[in-house]
């Protein structure tokens, strides 16, 4: 699946939407096993495929490559979505935020993240919210899509960062987002990260178990299909409980509390100071172009 939301892939309400109908579709159609996660134009890859629906690769693989898809590298949740805007309509956005990850962090398909980056050019700031200091990055809601596929590569560019960096623009990473980044990394790794908002490197993204492989940026897409022939190979249903029994508790945490923390979400973004350090950040984005 290719993400596809231009500049910046940012998971805006409508790509959300998408994702989740398109998720489903997949789900339910038994021939699909597994998905590769990309940003990446099909036609970039050396697959050896045409850039027509299936892509067959080894035995048993499959991926669907569509237009308006999902990848795992974006700006992370659309900013816009949660500033200026009224409390219906961020509670309509954060219920399609958590849906999402229910659907991915448990789904029965193998999912692969092919990490390859969008970006251009950064700046930095002495003001109370941080831009990003480098091109090319998978922040916060976008390292959270990755987070809940099985098996994660990146493409090895030293101006590619990756990470939670919620508090870098004044806000908190909602307790399922630490969850899964726990999960990952574990909890002295992720207690660092979180609060200090880091956003590792390639390499160091490999040291701490954020991502699984690291790889030149030409073989991002063709490792994701080895790596997909090698979970195929498993017998799905062995797999698929395995998978639940990993993930099952920490799904359920956020089930049993999805209305509070929508109530949370909405009257955290709607307070005054974060609705300034969200404003203060999107000015700084616009600003650095200039
Ligand atoms: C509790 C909540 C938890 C929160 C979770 C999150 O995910 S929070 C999110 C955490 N995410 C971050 O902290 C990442 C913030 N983004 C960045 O650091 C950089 O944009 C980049 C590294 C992704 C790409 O750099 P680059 O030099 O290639 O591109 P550029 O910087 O020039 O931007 C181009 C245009 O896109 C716009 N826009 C950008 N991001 C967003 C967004 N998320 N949304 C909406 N819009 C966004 C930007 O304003 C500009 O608009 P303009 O002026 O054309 O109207």
């Amino acid at each position: 699946m290719k993400f596809k939301n231009p500049p910046v892939n940012s998971l805006s309400l409508e790509l959300l939407t998408e994702f989740i109908i398109s998720l489903e579709k997949l789900e339910n159609d038994k021939t699909f096993r597994g998905i590769i996660l990309t940003s990446k134009d099909v036609e970039d890859f050396e697959c050896g495929c045409p850039s027509s629906q299936t892509l067959q690769a080894g035995e048993g693989v499959r991926s669907l490559l569509q237009q308006h898809m999902v990848t795992a590298a974006s700006a992370g949740l659309d900013l816009t979505e949660m500033c200026g805007k009224n409390p219906a309509h961020y509670a309509e956005y954060w219920k399609a935020v958590q849906e999402l990850w229910l659907r991915l962090y448990l789904s029965n398909l193998v999912l692969i993240a092919a990490i390859n980056m969008t970006g251009t050019s950064h700046g930095s700031t002495q003001s109370p919210v941080v831009l990003l200091p480098l091109q090319g990055a998978c922040p916060a809601g976008g390292c959270l899509i990755s987070l809940t596929c099985d098996y994660r590569i990146l493409a090895d560019n030293p101006k590619y960062l990756m990470g939670l960096n919620e508090t870098l623009l004044g806000i908190v990473a909602p307790f399922w987002f630490k969850d899964t980044f726990v999960n990952t990394i574990g909890h002295r790794a992720s207690e660092q990260a979180l609060q200090l908002g880091l956003l590792f490197r390639p390499a160091e993204a490999l040291q701490v178990g954020l991502v699984d492989q690291v790889v030149p940026e030409d073989q991002v897409l063709s490792t994701a299909l080895s790596v997909m022939a090698r979970w195929m190979a498993i017998p799905d249903h062995a797999r698929q409980l395995t998978k639940n029994m990993m993930r099952k508790t920490t799904v359920d945490r956020l089930v049993k509390q999805r209305d509070t923390d929508i109530q949370n979400f909405v009257s955290f973004i709607s307070r005054d100071s974060i609705q300034k350090s969200l404003q203060m950040y999107l000015e700084k984005l616009k600003q650095k172009k200039g």
